[in-house]
């Protein structure tokens, strides 16, 4: 299995630290607004890798963080005047519901910033301690130039660096040591979140979070890093000097960044107000097409969000779909029982769809090409599967899918996500609603349904729902 390592530049054959276990790190979202559809693509490509290691028998310890305090969640705070952490929790809500509609599996663990704050100050201590890290007026700042290796990821010259950021005007510029120096900890400011350290109130930088909160739940050692390749520099780099540093260790042996994703071939972001919420495609689209569109491209290409490659990812999903659900109405309705000796020849020649999807994968997770594997076991199921079939046959070639589809994180049963126990709970509530004449609730309830593509239609017979 290779992978490609920003580190080397090339791809790597991947070895895990520990036998049968693969040790994650992905960066998270700042949280102070509904995601966009750009900051899906991360979650998705790599919630996909998780998957495929899984399948591939690895335990995986995987560990995305959320970003609680910041700058822009402060000021997102003072707009509405509330205090930031009701702007986090909100936002962390909203966003874990976006997740759960991208199919993306819930992390080991989704650590707050703010609750690890010891943590990053004893982090800080230490380098305080080996001399990498500085205080001044309140601040602490990370000594750049004595990690030696500093830029080894994003293949950085430091004397480059220092020409370009001399330029920069930054508060504080005056009172570092030198340029490169960045920010470990920020003393407060009137009316912004703070927490006590032996420098004075303050918080910490964005980057020493992910040092520590990587090093608390997955130790000094992971094997993965990832996150968008706009992280690169110089929030991956900092890290690294951060942790190896202070653990006196190689902090994650691979690092991934996905490319992208684009609007009018520009990247799609908050500050340019070219984005599309995940929301706001959730009412256009079921998010299984989102997340099908966004696993049609490697992760490490660009991938340009338009409405024309959405309605192709929807018939390509559609395609797949329907082949998953013939095959389970024609299992239920065929008289015969075990697979025949040329229903087993037939069955075995589908490893070639299997091994062609896991070569794919196996390329630094191509799942363009681990798509196109799964179209051609559709178009086979397609043509061997009718109604003379055996159940037994049936239920393997379902099944051969079905594992497929479970790596791309993408449900073909949709009756199983129809009935799920929180949706006849609504229509059971909607009902009693009904009854007590609040129609304001029952309608409300219609509508909760229908964002989650449920139509309901009252008969005579009583309700009957459909899918949208
Ligand atoms: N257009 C995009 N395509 C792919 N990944 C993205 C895109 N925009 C953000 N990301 C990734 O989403 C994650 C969270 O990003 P972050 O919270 O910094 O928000 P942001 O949208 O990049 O901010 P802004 O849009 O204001 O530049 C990071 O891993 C980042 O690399
Ligand atoms: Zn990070």
């Amino acid at each position: 299995m290779k992978l490609y390592n920003t580190m080397s530049k090339r791809k790597e054959e991947f070895v895990p630290l520990e036998e049968g276990k693969v040790k994650m790190y992905v960066c998270g979202p700042t949280v102070y607004n509904f995601i966009h559809i750009g900051n899906a693509r991360p979650m998705i490509v790599f919630d996909t890798v998780r998957r495929y290691f899984e399948y591939k028998g690895y335990e995986v310890n995987f560990v995305s963080n959320f970003t609680d305090v910041d700058d822009k969640i402060i000021k997102k705070a003072i707009e509405e005047g509330v205090t930031a952490e009701e702007i986090s929790k909100r936002y962390i809500a909203e966003c874990k519901k976006d997740m759960e509609g991208m199919n993306i599996k819930p992390a080991t663990k989704n650590p707050l910033a703010t609750e690890e704050i010891c943590g990053m100050v004893d982090m800080i201590q230490t380098l305080i301690e080996k001399g990498y890290a500085y205080e001044k007026n309140g601040t602490v700042y990370y000594r750049t130039r004595k990690f030696k290796e500093y830029g080894k990821l994003s293949h950085k010259n430091l004397d480059d660096l220092q020409s370009g950021g001399r330029s920069l005007l930054v508060t504080g510029e005056d009172e570092k040591e030198d340029s490169l120096d960045f920010v470990l900890w920020k003393p407060k400011k009137e009316g912004e979140p703070a927490w006590q350290s032996p420098w004075g109130e303050g918080r910490p930088g964005w980057h020493i979070e992910c040092s520590e909160m990587s090093k608390k739940y997955l130790g000094e050692q992971i094997d993965i890093h990832a996150g968008g390749e706009d992280l690169v520099f110089p929030h991956h780099e900092n890290e690294i000097a951060q942790s190896e540093a202070a653990n006196g260790k190689e902090f994650a042996k691979y690092w991934l960044h996905n490319a992208f994703l684009n609007i009018d071939n520009r990247k799609m972001s908050k500050s340019l107000g070219n984005f599309f919420t995940v929301r706001e495609i959730s009412e256009k689209y079921d998010l299984q097409i989102l997340r099908f569109f966004m696993l049609s491209a490697h992760y490490r290409s660009p991938l340009n969000f338009s409405a024309d490659l959405m309605e192709a990812a929807k018939s390509g999903l559609d395609r797949i779909v329907t082949a998953a659900e013939n095959l389970r109405f024609l299992k239920e309705n065929t008289t015969r029982r075990e697979m025949s000796e040329i229903e087993k020849d037939a069955y075995a020649k589908t490893q070639e769809f299997v091994d062609g999807f896991e070569k794919a994968m196996d390329d630094d997770f191509n799942t363009a090409d681990a798509i196109a594997s799964v179209f051609e076991l559709v178009k086979y199921i397609n043509t061997t599967a009718n109604a003379s079939c055996s159940a037994e046959y049936l239920a393997c070639l379902l099944d051969r899918l079905a594992v497929l589809t479970d790596v791309l994180g993408i449900i073909t049963d949709k009756k199983k996500e129809v009935l799920d126990e929180e949706i006849e709970a609504l229509i059971a509530e909607r009902q009693a609603a009904r009854k007590e004449r609040n129609f304001a609730r029952a309608d409300e309830i219609r509508d909760m349904l229908l964002a989650k593509g449920i139509i309901l239609e009252d008969t005579r017979e009583g309700v009957k729902w459909k899918r949208a």
